[in-house]
């Protein structure tokens, strides 16, 4: 089953399409990336799919619900953005309850606010002003208020921007834990390591699908052979790198300098320039290379 299904759904601004017609499939129970610059529509998409913003064309159908009944679409969905808009002057059951409240028979509110605390692991911080919680648990409130009222599907945008790197773990597990009960997470980043984490992913830019499928079909599928260069004097081997005719790119990684090459007729001359290894490639490969590809097409 699918909880997403979109077809030629776009959305212009005036003259300009911001989303031009995207045909796309999320199954149910997935973590879905949606990636892209910024400015490649990842924020129009979402708020066609959550029923806020009227596509200017296309259908698509979130969680059973055709985009045409907006009211009912929002009834199923949740959404949380970066700004993890939560009341800061309420606790933290207190901004559940409230969110509960708008969408469930009063009967339900407190399950479903306990269930949340649960899924969580808010428990602890439940009496807690939202003012006084880290950026972390901010956030992870902001996500509980999303998903208190029980929808089939999540919407993130950016969820862990400005956390650090422990705080964006933790919540990611919360994320992927969200999924075991059959939630489907559609969720926008710029972090490569929280694309890799996704199970399908669709590449955006200028509000064009450049590609989707799993990171493993992405990397996988992408032309070109990689290499990692060790040398005693980074910036020397990076000029004489690329002067090397045929080199399609190449930059400093720590102590080493990664290479692309359309094939490996350059590996003698690379492998004279120091120790020299072949890499797989990495998702932020594919990024780029699509990136580079649809300039060269503009
Ligand atoms: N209300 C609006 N009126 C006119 N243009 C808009 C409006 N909202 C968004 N846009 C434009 O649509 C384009 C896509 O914006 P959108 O916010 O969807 O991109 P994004 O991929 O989410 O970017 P970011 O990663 O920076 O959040 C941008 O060029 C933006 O300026």
């Amino acid at each position: 089953m699918n909880a997403i299904e979109t077809h030629d759904l776009s959305r212009r601004y005036g003259q300009v399409e911001v989303v031009a017609p995207l045909s796309l499939t999320v199954p149910a129970g997935i973590v879905f990336g949606y990636l892209g610059p910024n400015g490649a529509g990842k924020t129009t998409t979402i708020r066609m799919l959550s029923g806020v913003l009227q596509p200017s064309g296309g259908s698509g159908v979130v969680a059973g619900v055709p985009l045409s009944e907006p009211d009912a679409v929002k009834a199923r969905i949740g959404y949380a953005n970066q700004a993890a808009s939560v009341y800061v002057d309420l606790s933290v059951e207190e901004n559940l309850r409230f969110k509960a409240a708008l969408y469930l028979a009063p009967a339900k509110v407190e399950q479903a606010v306990e269930g949340t605390l649960e899924r969580l692991a808010l428990l602890p911080f439940r009496q807690h002003l939202a003012r006084q919680l880290s950026g972390g648990w901010r956030q992870r409130l902001s996500i509980g208020t999303a998903i208190v009222h029980g929808p089939q599907v999540l919407f993130l945008d950016e969820p862990t921007a400005g956390l650090d790197p422990v705080a964006r773990r933790d919540l990611w597990d919360a994320i992927y834990a969200l999924t075991d009960t059959g939630t489907t997470v559609f969720v926008t980043t710029h972090y490569m390591d929280e694309a890799e984490r996704c199970q399908r992913i669709a590449l955006i830019a200028s509000g064009r699908i450049l590609a989707q499928g799993t990171p493993e079909d992405l990397r996988a599928g992408l032309p070109g052979v990689r290499y990692a260069l060790n040398a005693l004097n980074l910036n020397s081997a990076l000029k004489a790198v690329r002067s090397l005719p045929g080199v399609q790119g190449a930059w400093i990684v720590g102590d080493e300098v990664r290479i692309t090459t359309a094939d490996d007729r350059l590996e003698a001359s690379l492998a004279a320039l120091g120790p020299l290894r072949r890499v797989p490639a990495s998702l932020e490969d594919v990024f780029v290379a699509y990136l580079a590809r649809q300039e060269d097409c503009a």
